[in-house]
């Protein structure tokens, strides 16, 4: 029926599509090649043929069906001009059926299945640039490939941007196709045409936006074409036109899309499964949980070298039974990296500067030089003259070379300046309760230069004005007693300024001088400094008034609770003189007959008490009378050793209130014997001195005090008329009833007392040992008065003259090393100061 139109379009539009598909299979199969398998449906059939071949056979069969008469569609059953077979009845052979009048429009819409897409692209091309003829035609002449592209006008590339949309679109269809594929896929490459056509009619009436979104649109749906022009497989196929000018003005927006076009590669596929997670990765937990560990964790973590507890948190023991136990580092590490801490109103200053008069007044003393004289082989070492004095040895003081001297501290401190960070060695750091503080980012020998304590150099009236105008509301001072009574003010000045103050400290301020000018300099103490201690020294604080007593924080076992002076050092530290002085006056109390040295004997040594043995009245008698006698002695030692130490503690106190100054007192308290063993006291006249000896000479001073201190004491003995003296030296006893008391003398205690024995008694007195023993003494001494009277007139003139010489003995000893020239000034005149060595 539908064979009867004339026209073969008409006519295949008739046909329906079963028809046209199932002719269309049977033409196919037999004009199939042998390379080929037997379709079993029509999609099949369209799986084995090349897309070359179908095309042919395409055209071929349009050729047939436009060539055939009319009268020949007439019949039911199309007979086949060239088939002799039919005429016999016979059934028609494949070749005659092949004469059917019929397309594929799957085919020519190239949504046929298992299409190439690159021969869909031409097919669509052709499809939508000319008949079905021309399409066929060129099908035949030219491979899409090798076509060369041909300059369009600009609807042409809208052309050419459509057909690449709908190849794109008819590829991904294809990909989804399902089993149900044949009819959805026509009816989908049947809209796409219309759509296409459309869509290229709206394109020429002149939407060059359409033309931009086309080109962006079918860049987005490939990722095989580039975003850029260049790059693009249709610009490469074709030379630049207007259009492409046009295009560029969309740069902007296409570069947008680069990001967004950038093929995504997951880091682990790189990087490995466990990429991203650290080494301390909880399974357990969330990845949140987990991060958030991390971040807490490394807050904690110090960033130098990994601790070993990484490689693994606990080891194995050497012991044979592998007992495990924790990983413990051997000793303390610090990690030395530099934290820079930040100190607001810190001003740096490498240097002493002098402020306002300070450099008028600073004077030069060109006395005051040292020079060494020490061997390479010695290296200006602890014997070093110059190291003794303080001084820095130099090319005009010390004869060694740089290098074989030892004794160059601030040479030192310059070329460590110049290293780095850990040459420099300190750094400030924040302190617990005492603001900022420094410490070492390396170790310092005992005695090793350390930094300088630098600053403006004042004067103290300049001092005063800034206590009382500038650091009126401050709480932490940086005053220093510096040379020539100036003061150096550190609120500008080095490092040294934060170093804090310790009852037990590892550091020591010494001046010392560089070039024939002070400096103070922070040096390690005996003990060295290890890498990351604190560094500290005794300010020897100087509070100026009580209100500005602060409380001392440094925490260590001796603590004197405030920022104050340095406490007097204990006796076994004292100077030769004080030694001398101490053993002096002990001399002179056993001479005088103080209990002490029999106290102690007697506390190492207690006398036995002889005890008789028996039940006798006799025996009971005997035993009473050692036991009184016993407890007259233990009384006698338990007063003499009271009395001693209420002394001690007034001389004590004596001491502190004139320090450095001779003074004479009474001691009401030293007791001796009478000669009945009762206890009495006798006020004696002593010389109480306390010196520290530092300047050469001074020991000289000290020794002729001592020696005429020992003089009047013993003058002063036999005024009082000590017993002790020798029977033979013993003066006779006086029997005048004219005879006078002494004073301070019982009736039965005063020795009798003549020039002669006076001079006898001061010159052998400090060599006797005497025996205090009561009974050993048969005749109590007795004093005649009027001689009594003359003697004692002489000694106390005596003396008067020795309390004088003692009393314009020079002052200037200071509590420093004998021999070290340390000049700082006394603390009371400046308000609130640290003072050095
Ligand atoms: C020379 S500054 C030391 C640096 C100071 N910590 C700072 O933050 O600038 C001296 C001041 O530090 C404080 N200081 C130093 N050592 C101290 C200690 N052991 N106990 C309490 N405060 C101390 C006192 O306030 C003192 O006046």
């Amino acid at each position: 029926m539908a064979e009867r139109d004339g026209s073969p379009l008409s006519t295949s539009s008739m046909l329906s599509n079963n028809a046209v598909q199932h002719t269309s299979a049977r033409a196919t199969s037999s004009a199939s090649p042998p390379i080929s398998t037997p379709p079993t449906s029509l999609d099949d059939g369209a799986s084995v043929m090349s897309e070359i071949t179908k095309l042919e056979q395409t055209t071929e069969l349009y050729e047939e069906a436009s060539a055939t008469p009319l009268a020949d569609a007439q019949d039911s059953t199309p007979l086949p001009a060239h088939d002799t077979s039919n005429s016999e009845g016979r059934r028609p052979s494949r070749s005659s059926r092949k004469s059917v009048i019929t397309y594929n429009v799957q085919i020519l819409a190239g949504t046929a299945i298992h299409t190439p897409t690159k021969y869909l692209e031409k097919h669509h091309t052709n499809v939508l640039h000319g008949s079905l003829e021309e399409l066929a035609t060129k099908s035949n002449d030219t491979p899409a490939k090798k076509r060369t592209p041909k300059p369009k006008v600009n609807a042409t590339g809208a052309i050419d941007s459509a057909e690449e949309q709908l190849a794109a679109e008819t590829a991904q269809a294809l990909r989804r196709r399902t089993s149900s594929r044949g009819t959805d896929l026509r009816k989908e490459a049947l809209r796409n045409l219309t759509g296409v056509g459309e869509a290229v009619a709206t394109s020429l009436a002149g939407g060059k936006s359409f033309v931009s979104k086309g080109l962006r649109r079918s860049a987005s749906d490939s990722h095989l074409k580039s975003a850029t022009s260049s790059a693009s497989p249709s610009s490469s196929r074709r030379p630049r036109t207007t259009t492409d000018t046009a295009d560029e003005d969309d740069t902007d927006a296409t570069s947008e899309q680069k990001e967004y076009l950038k093929p995504k590669t997951k880091a682990w596929l790189k990087q490995g499964l466990y990429v991203g997670q650290h080494r301390d990765f909880d399974a357990r937990l969330s990845e949140t949980q987990n991060r958030a560990k991390k971040r807490s964790r490394m807050k904690k973590e110090s960033g130098v070298l990994p601790l070993p507890m990484f490689a693994g948190g606990r080891l194995l023991n050497e012991d044979p039974r592998h007992v495990y136990r924790h990983f413990k580092l051997p000793f303390d590490t610090y990690n030395p990296l530099p934290r820079k801490v930040k100190v607001d109103g810190w001003v740096k200053l490498s240097k002493n500067r002098f402020i306002g008069d300070a450099s008028a007044l600073w004077k030069r003393d060109k006395q005051d030089s040292s020079q060494c004289y020490c061997d390479p082989e010695d290296g200006c070492g602890e014997a070093c003259h110059n190291r003794i004095m303080a001084y820095e040895c130099d090319s005009t003081n010390c004869r060694l070379t740089p290098e074989e001297c030892g004794n160059r501290p601030f040479a030192e401190l310059k070329r460590r300046g110049k290293g780095n960070g850990y040459d420099y060695g300190v750094e400030v750091m924040e302190t617990e309760g005492r603001g900022y503080g420094v410490r070492a980012m390396r170790t310092f020998q005992p005695h090793q230069i350390i930094v300088e304590y630098a600053g403006e150099i004042i004067t103290q009236s300049e001092c005063e004005r800034r206590m009382k105008q500038i650091y009126k509301k401050d709480k932490c001072y940086y005053l220093m007693s510096f040379d020539n009574k100036m003061i150096i003010d550190a609120t500008r000045g080095t490092i040294a300024r934060f170093v804090n103050h310790s009852c037990e400290p590892n550091c020591e301020m010494i001046k010392w001088t560089f070039g024939g000018e002070p400096r103070m300099a922070l040096f390690a103490g005996s003990r060295g400094v290890m890498t990351g201690e604190e560094l500290t020294y005794d300010y020897n604080f100087d509070p100026f008034s009580q209100k500005n007593i602060q409380e001392c924080r440094c925490g260590t076992e001796s603590c004197r609770g405030v920022l104050g002076p340095k406490p007097k050092k204990p006796v076994e530290e004292r100077s030769i003189a004080s030694a001398f002085i101490a053993g002096t006056k002990r001399k002179l109390q056993d001479f005088l007959g103080s209990g002490r040295a029999r106290s102690e004997s007697n506390a190492d040594s207690p006398k036995k008490r002889k005890i008789y043995m028996g039940n006798s009245a006799t025996t009971k008698v005997k035993n009473l009378d050692a036991a009184t006698k016993a407890a007259h002695e233990q009384a006698e030692v338990d007063a003499a050793e009271h009395s001693r130490q209420i002394a001690s503690r007034e001389d004590r106190a004596l001491k502190r209130s004139s320090a450095l100054t001779a003074s004479k007192r009474l001691r009401p308290t030293i007791m001796r014997r009478t000669v009945k063993g009762s206890l009495k006291s006798t006020r004696t006249t002593t010389v109480s001195l306390q010196r520290k000896v530092v300047k050469p000479g001074a020991l000289k001073a000290v020794n002729k005090s001592a020696r005429m201190h020992a003089a009047a004491r013993r003058i002063n003995s036999a005024m009082n008329g000590r017993k002790g003296l020798a029977p033979s030296k013993r003066p006779s006893t006086p029997t005048s009833d004219s005879d006078v008391k002494d004073d301070d003398s019982d009736e039965d205690t005063s020795p009798n007392i003549t020039p002669a024995s006076l001079r006898s008694a001061s010159k052998d007195g400090r060599k006797r040992v005497f025996n205090f023993d009561s009974d050993s003494q048969a005749t109590p001494p007795r004093l005649n008065a009027k001689r009594g009277e003359a003697t004692r007139a002489t000694a106390v003139n005596k003396i008067r003259s020795t309390q004088q010489k003692l009393a314009s003995t020079p002052r200037s000893l200071h509590d420093t090393g004998a021999g070290v020239k340390k000049s700082f000034h006394p603390a009371q005149s400046r308000p609130r100061t640290m003072r050095g060595r």
